[in-house]
This record gives C-alpha cells, sequence and structure tokens, in this order.
C-alpha cells in the first residue's frame, strides 16, 4: 500500500504543528496513517506447530512496515510519538500564536482548563506552561505522561509545577534554543514537511527494535529478492520458507552420543602391588614354631620351641604364621625384601620379628660384638617391654648352642647421657702407628701447617658428615701415647631405642656407628613416621644406606645382604609418602584379618583400615552433664559392669536391642531403662575385698587431667585411693615404672594415664579400658582399647560420650566401615540423674572440688 505525498494548501492559515499540538493535546485522535513505507503481509501459520515458530518469522521477511509496526504498538505510545514528532516542530512564535488561540478555545476544552487552573496565573503563566508541557514531551518525560494518560489533569499538573522553577525555566530557555536550531535543520531537510518527518522517526525506532529482537538466521538469497516478487508469491514463499529458517533457529543443538558408563573393574593397580594385594592371615591361623624354616636348622628347631613352650608360648600366634617365614633364612632364587606388618593390637607383633631377628644374630655373629639391629619404638616403656622379649629369646637361643648370646641395650633417655655412651661403645688406646700418622696430618692441616692437599680419605675430615667430622676433631686433639690412636668397639648387638635418643647418639657418640647394622625395627610405625622426631629417618636411614666396609651387613645364611626393615603398626599407614622415608627393598605388607573378614566382601575388608582384637567388648555411656563427668565415672567403676565383679550381671548388657552403632543422639537418649541396671551394686571396700576384683586403665586427654581426675577419685572414693596408680609423661620414669610393676603384680587395680601408655604396652592382667576423655584420632581408639583383650584374652572397652562427641563417636569410630569388629558398640545408662541420691552426689561432687582447690593452692604456695 501506497500513501501519496499531498501538499498543503497555500493560503492555509492553520500550520501543520497547530494540528501536532492539538494531538497532543487530544490523544484519542488516531495518528495520521504515515505513507512512506509499506508492509508485506504475513498470513498466520496454518498449524499448531507452525503458529509458534512463525512467532520471530514476520520480523525477518517484513520490509520497512511501518503501518504495521504502528498498529502493533500499544496506543498509548503511538500518542507518545505524535506528541513527540508534534512537539519539535514548536517554535516559540508558533506557540505564541497557537497558545492565544487556544486560551481563547480553552473555555470547551477540559484538559486546558484544568491545566491552567492547576497551574494558577494569568495568561503568561499559562503560555509559559504550555511551553514546558511541549518541551517535556521532546526530552522524554513522557512514560510517565502515558501511564497517567496524556490529557490527565493532574500528571500535566504535577509534571508541571517542578518546571516554573527560575533555573529551570533557564535551562528550558536553551533547550528551546537547541530546539530551534534543529527544528530549523529538520525542517530543511524534510523541506518542511511535517508529515515526512514522523514516518521517518517511526522508521528509525522499528528497525532498531527490528534489529533487537531479529533471530540469529542470516537472511537467504531468496529472502532478500523477496522484494523483486508478486504479493502472492511472497505469500506463498513466506509460508514454504519460514518452517525452515525457524526450525532452523529453534533446533536443539546436536548432543554427542550418551557414553556408557564402564563399570568393570579396572585391570591395572593404582597402589604398587604388594600395597594392592598384602599377604592376608587369617586370625586362627596358629602353627607350631617348627613348622617355618626350610629346615630345622633353618628354622626354629624343637628344643627351641620347647623352650617357647616354657617361656609361655606354646605356638606361633596367626601374624606369627605369616611374618616368621618371610625373615627367616631363606635359599630361595627370589630375594627376601623388607616386611610391613599391620595387625591388631595384643596379636604377639613383638615375638614376630624379635625371634627371627634374635636367631639370626645369635646364629652368625659368632667372634665380635657388633651394633646389628636397631628396634626403634616411640616411648621408654615400650623399649622396656622390647628388651624383655629380646632377653627371653636371646636366653632361649643361647641355650641352644648358639655361638654367643647377643648383648642388647636399651637408649631412652632414662639415665645420663654420658651414663648411656660407656654401656654402648667401648673407648680404647691401640698400637696403629699408621693410624697415629694420619691423625697427626688431619691436625697438621687443621692448624694450616700442611700444605698437602692430596686427597687421602682418612688424612682429612669427611665434609658430608658433620657430626662424625666433629667426632673426630674432638677425638684427634686428646693425648695419646707414641704412635697409639683411641679406637672404638661396640658393647651391644641390639639396640633398641627411642628416635630422639638414637639421633642423639649418633650425633654425639664417638664411635657409634651403623655399618654394621643389617635389622632395623620400627615398631608403631604410623606413629614414628608421622611425626618423624627430630628427622630421625632422615639422620638414620641414610647411614644404613652406606657403609665403609664391604660385606658387613651380609645375612650369611640367606643370599642376602644389606638392612632388613620390618616395619608394624596396629594401624599401619598405607600413605606411600610416609613410607618412601624408609627406602624399602623388595617389600610384602602382612595383614591380619579380623575374625569377621571371611564374612564380608573383599572391598568391605579392603576399606576397613584397622580391626580390633576378636574378644574385645565395646560400650559407651553418655555424659548428660560434662561439668560432672566424674561422677558418671564413678557410677560405672561402682556398677556391676566394672569393679564389682562379683554381681549378678557381669556382662555387657544393651540399653536397647534395638540400636546399632549406626544410630543417632536422639535414640541415645531414650528413656528405657534396662532392667539389670535397677540391681543393687556392691560397694567397693576394703583392700582385702579388692584383691578379687578386676583392673582398669582410665584414659584421660591430657596429663593435667589425668593427675586431677586421680585426685578426683580418691577423694570422692576414699576406698579406691590405695588402689589407683598414675602414669603420665611428666611422672618420674623410675615411678612409671614401679606403677607398672605394682599394676602387674595385683597391687593397684586402677590406673589413670594420659596417651603415654596408650600403645604397645602389654598389661596382660587387665581387664577394662574406659576413655574417660574421648580419644583425639580412630587409630588412638584403637590403640588405647587394644591394651585390654590381647593374646587371646577378653577384655572391655568403656567410652564416655558427650553431646558434642556423640555424632563422632557413632559415625566413625562405632561405625564398621572404618574399623573391623566382633560385635557392635553397645550403649549403656548407669547414672541416673532423677534419682534422689543424684543430690547428695553432685553436694559431695562439690565438696571433693573444693577440697582439690585448696591442694592446688596449698601446692601452690609450697611451691
Ligand atoms: N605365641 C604366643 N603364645 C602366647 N602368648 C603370646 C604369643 N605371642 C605373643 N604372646 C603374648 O601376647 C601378648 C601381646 O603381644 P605383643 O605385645 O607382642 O602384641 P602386639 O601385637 O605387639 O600389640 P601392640 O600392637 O599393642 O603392641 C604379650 O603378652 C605376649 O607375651
Amino acid at each position: 500500500m501506497y500513501s501519496r505525498y499531498v501538499p498543503p494548501p497555500k493560503g492555509d492559515s492553520i500550520p501543520s504543528n497547530t494540528e501536532s499540538i492539538v494531538s497532543s493535546q487530544l490523544p484519542q485522535v488516531p495518528p495520521k496513517p504515515q505513507p512512506t513505507a509499506y508492509a508485506r503481509y504475513v498470513p498466520p501459520p496454518k498449524s499448531s506447530q507452525s503458529t509458534s515458530l512463525h512467532v520471530t518469522a514476520p520480523q525477518h521477511v517484513r520490509f520497512g512496515g511501518e503501518e504495521e509496526a504502528d498498529q502493533e504498538e500499544p496506543p498509548a505510545k503511538r500518542v507518545k510519538l505524535v506528541q513527540n514528532e508534534a512537539a519539535i516542530q514548536l517554535s516559540d512564535q508558533e506557540i505564541s500564536k497557537k497558545s492565544k488561540k487556544k486560551k481563547r478555545k480553552s473555555v470547551q476544552s477540559d484538559v486546558t482548563v484544568d491545566s491552567t487552573a492547576t497551574v494558577g496565573g494569568s495568561g503568561g503563566e499559562e503560555i509559559k506552561v504550555q511551553i514546558e508541557e511541549h518541551e517535556d514531551i521532546a526530552n522524554g518525560l513522557e512514560d510517565t505522561k502515558t501511564q497517567q494518560g496524556p490529557g490527565s489533569p493532574i500528571s500535566q499538573a504535577e509534571k508541571l509545577s517542578p518546571l516554573l522553577e527560575e533555573p529551570k525555566a533557564e535551562e528550558a530557555s536553551k533547550r528551546r534554543d537547541k530546539k530551534k536550531k534543529k527544528k530549523t535543520k529538520d525542517d530543511g531537510e524534510s523541506s518542511g514537511h511535517i508529515e515526512d518527518s514522523i514516518p521517518l522517526r517511526h522508521k528509525a525506532i522499528l528497525e532498531k527494535k527490528a534489529k533487537s529482537i531479529q533471530k540469529a538466521p542470516e537472511p537467504t538469497p531468496e529472502d532478500i529478492t523477496m522484494d523483486d516478487v508478486a504479493p502472492e508469491a511472497d505469500h506463498d514463499a513466506s509460508q514454504q520458507k519460514t518452517p525452515e529458517i525457524e526450525l532452523h533457529g529453534l533446533e536443539p543443538i546436536p548432543q554427542p552420543e550418551p557414553v556408557a558408563v564402564d563399570t568393570s573393574t579396572p585391570s591395572y593397580e593404582t597402589l604398587p602391588p604388594w600395597l594392592a594385594s598384602p599377604i592376608r592371615i587369617s586370625q586362627g591361623s596358629f602353627a607350631p614354631f617348627t613348622d617355618f624354616g626350610l629346615s630345622p636348622e633353618l628354622g626354629i628347631t624343637p628344643d627351641i620351641a620347647e623352650r617357647l613352650t616354657s617361656k609361655g608360648y606354646k605356638q606361633a600366634f596367626a601374624i606369627q604364621t605369616g611374618v616368621i617365614p618371610l625373615l627367616l633364612p631363606n635359599h630361595c632364587k627370589k630375594m627376601q625384601g623388607d616386611v610391613l606388618v599391620s595387625a591388631a593390637t595384643g596379636s604377639g607383633k613383638t615375638l614376630a620379628y624379635t625371634l627371627p631377628m634374635v636367631r639370626d644374630i645369635s646364629q652368625s655373629s659368632r667372634h665380635s660384638t657388633k651394633l646389628r639391629a636397631l628396634i626403634v619404638v616411640p616411648t621408654r616403656e615400650l623399649v622396656r617391654q622390647v628388651q624383655q622379649v629380646c632377653e627371653d629369646c636371646a636366653g632361649i637361643f643361647a641355650l641352644d648352642g648358639a655361638k654367643r648370646r647377643p648383648r642388647i641395650a636399651m637408649a631412652m633417655g632414662s639415665q645420663s647421657f654420658e651414663h648411656e655412651q660407656t654401656f654402648l661403645i667401648e673407648r680404647e688406646e691401640i698400637y696403629d702407628p699408621g693410624l697415629y700418622r694420619q691423625k697427626v696430618k688431619r691436625l697438621a692441616r687443621l692448624s694450616g701447617q700442611d700444605q698437602d692437599t692430596s686427597d687421602d680419605e682418612d688424612s682429612g675430615y669427611n665434609t658430608e658428615d658433620e657430626e662424625r667430622d666433629a667426632i673426630r676433631r674432638r677425638e684427634d686433639k686428646l693425648p695419646t701415647l707414641p704412635d697409639h690412636v683411641i679406637a672404638y668397639k661396640s658393647k651391644v648387638d641390639i639396640l633398641i631405642c627411642t628416635p630422639g635418643r638414637l639421633v642423639e647418639h649418633i650425633k654425639f657418640t664417638p664411635g657409634f656407628c651403623l655399618d654394621f647394622v643389617r635389622w632395623l625395627i620400627v615398631d608403631e610405625a604410623d606413629k614414628l613416621l608421622g611425626q618423624n622426631f627430630q628427622q630421625w629417618l632422615d639422620i638414620v636411614i641414610p647411614r644404613l644406606q652406606s657403609g665403609e666396609r664391604i660385606g658387613t651387613r651380609n645375612h650369611k645364611q640367606s643370599n642376602l645382604s644389606g638392612v632388613r626393615k620390618v616395619i608394624l603398626s596396629a594401624t599401619m599407614t598405607r600413605d606411600l609418602d610416609q613410607l618412601e622415608g624408609l627406602k624399602l627393598r623388595r617389600p610384602n605388607l602382612v595383614v591380619l584379618e579380623g575374625t569377621k573378614a571371611q564374612d564380608q566382601a573383599k572391598d568391605d575388608v579392603n576399606q576397613q583400615e584397622h580391626s580390633l582384637p576378636g574378644l574385645l567388648e565395646e560400650a559407651a555411656l553418655k555424659v548428660s552433664d560434662a561439668n560432672l563427668k566424674p561422677l558418671f565415672l564413678i557410677d560405672l567403676l561402682r556398677s556391676h559392669y566394672v569393679l564389682n565383679k562379683g554381681g549378678d550381671a557381669d556382662g555387657i548388657t544393651s540399653e536397647d536391642d534395638g540400636t546399632s552403632s549406626s544410630g543417632t543422639d536422639s535414640e541415645m537418649d531414650s528413656d528405657v531403662e534396662p532392667a539389670d541396671l535397677k540391681k543393687p551394686v556392691k560397694p567397693f571396700k576394703t583392700p582385702s575385698e579388692a584383691q578379687g576384683t578386676p583392673t582398669v586403665l582410665i584414659f584421660t586427654k591430657s596429663n593435667e587431667t589425668t593427675l586431677r581426675l586421680s585426685r578426683l577419685l580418691s577423694l570422692l572414693a576414699p576406698t579406691l585411693e590405695p588402689f589407683i596408680g598414675t602414669l603420665t609423661s611428666t611422672t618420674p620414669y623410675t615411678s612409671r615404672r614401679d606403677t607398672l610393676r605394682s599394676f602387674n603384680t595385683g597391687k593397684l587395680r586402677i590406673i589413670v594415664a594420659s596417651d603415654l601408655v596408650a600403645r604397645g604396652i602389654d598389661l596382660p592382667s587387665l581387664d577394662h579400658v574406659i576413655n574417660y576423655d574421648m580419644p583425639s584420632s580412630i587409630a588412638s581408639y584403637v590403640h588405647r582399647v587394644g591394651r585390654t583383650a590381647r593374646a587371646g584374652n577378653t577384655g572391655k572397652a568403656w567410652t564416655l560420650f558427650t553431646n558434642p562427641e556423640a555424632r563422632w563417636f557413632w559415625n566413625e569410630v562405632a561405625s564398621e566401615k572404618i574399623i573391623q569388629r566382633n560385635k557392635p558398640v553397645e550403649r549403656i545408662r548407669i547414672t541416673e540423674e532423677k534419682e534422689d541420691a543424684f543430690d547428695d552426689k553432685v553436694a559431695a561432687y562439690e565438696a571433693a572440688l573444693q577440697k582439690l582447690g585448696q591442694e592446688a593452692g596449698q601446692g601452690r604456695h609450697k611451691g
């Protein structure tokens, strides 16, 4: 459709802009159709599917369709546009004329009347209002106006009133001038035809809009030539082509074929084979000691087995059946390697390594004493314990016609360093002119008198080994007889030590060398590797890899040379980074399976990191008020569960059979009261009665808590006082040794201890372990409770937990995901806070606390 331009009649007194003003004031008048563009009709889609597709099509195929675009605009917008265009055409003069005419007509016009009435003032003011109104429109303030309706007197008044202010009037005047210039320019461009300018501006706006909402597809060549096609052909073409275009835009992006998830088990291992497939030993596999070894001479002879029996070792425990054969001499083609052992607490790991090691040293070290074996353990108590087992074995082999009974020593800092040195190393002066000359040369070089720089190893100080260098310098300066030098001899074959003390001897003991060492045992390895006390590994391992003389580390009965390493723990680390420091050679991992392992899937067993002794029973009781924790402990000790062994119920009875170790804290708060808890508890009275009572080891979180709790127990239960011992790292070593001895002989029945004795300590007569404070880790729990139920005996472990500790305890410690155990952890309740007697207990507790405070005050005073 085309519009023809019709010029205005020559003598027409009403300018076109006047129409615009009128139209701006009377928005209900429809805008005049503008004739400069045409639009092609796009018929609606036929099918419902194509309807949706056609939404964007008209945007794509429309060409300058201003009329259609106008029709698509909402009425208010159209009015705005007309007002806008009209306002631009205004000149001051025209406005003035118009205003005067309008003023005359305004009586009939509601809008004008209301507007002027609102503003008020003279006719001049009215004119100003009109001008400002048009300027507002031209400056794009139409939006609000459109919302309220262009003719709304309220909206106009609201808009106009601020514009009447002085400074704004000035601004408005400037803007007017600008607009005048612009209008003159526009007039020139449009040959003075207002009608032309309106559609042009519409066209620009619509083009912008069309661009902004246009879809991605590029117009095809057919689209571009559509102008030349007849409307009918256009119509058909658009019907045929539109779906293609739109389908193109809305078509889903092609997706790759979904890849099937591979559920097959990988044929490769990320772990080294020895760690991925350890040697598994089942708990029931006991065997006679004579079964091991290639022949009786290379193994345990019947005589040795007999003596072992006399020491209480009737047959080899399961882990011993797995480890001892690996450590005995072997002439197989396959070279023997290092052995890692992961087995539950109390399973007999100590004998598993001491027996073959002592046997080797007894058999092969015929003539001289050399340091051939190092056993490193974390605590002094363990040093002494291992030393006793070693001595037992050394005695057994000595009686069997061993070449020589190995000498065993301890280095743990219980004695002065100098004293230990004299135990370890023998110092003597020997006649050796050659060595004497070297010594003199070294001293001359040191003082700068000798300029000879020949590369003689013994004539200088070895700069790679600073400690040894420093020792040599000190020793060289000591006076000797002419042609005599100081020589050192090891006094021990086997040294059992803590890592810190070992490092000290390496650094500061003259003649202490590891050149002949061919056994390195690391017990409680996860602890020693995890903390690497004084970087002991970095100091020890390099000295085991080198040696001054070839062949000093030969295992004569095996085709093997070098240091054999045996690494053990009940919570063995699988961390390769930690094990890396040990520089293992051809390692084998031996794992003692839990008793339930055969019934479990292999994956489950692999995921369970630790296992507990088969006959260990565990229970936990909630401490509802952490401030009264000692009262809960006293109640547990006095209950039939622990000290009152003669009571009717001496086994663990669960509070609620329906609950399991995976339960939540709320379940633990169950009000269900077990019937057996109401049974009378026999009080713990006299020392004579105490003789038949069980033994208890109570773990706390720190030395301070240990001392405090021990005293509190004595105050709260004075009858217990003579039977309570205390073990902390601050207790003098001799007192600690005495306490353990008294406990093993039955003089003491209760030990309150820090984690000092959580690992390795063997207390054969221990019945109960109580975790008064929650252990700091799962491994710590395993070691603590593992002080009981050792060597195939029964034992019970109790854990007191507070509300915040409940989640971790039940989800981690008591969960069977991490720890293999025979029975789930049970729950018990002993202290009943609703009882009348409870108030008396609390009063007694408060009195005990007061006394404790006084004692502490007096202690401080004395100190
Ligand atoms: N073959 C055996 N026959 C009888 N008793 C044994 C045998 N082997 C070891 N024992 C005893 O078992 C107890 C525990 O042994 P040991 O201390 O070596 O355990 P462990 O595995 O090192 O425990 P932990 O991990 O706590 O250090 C000791 O009292 C020991 O005397």
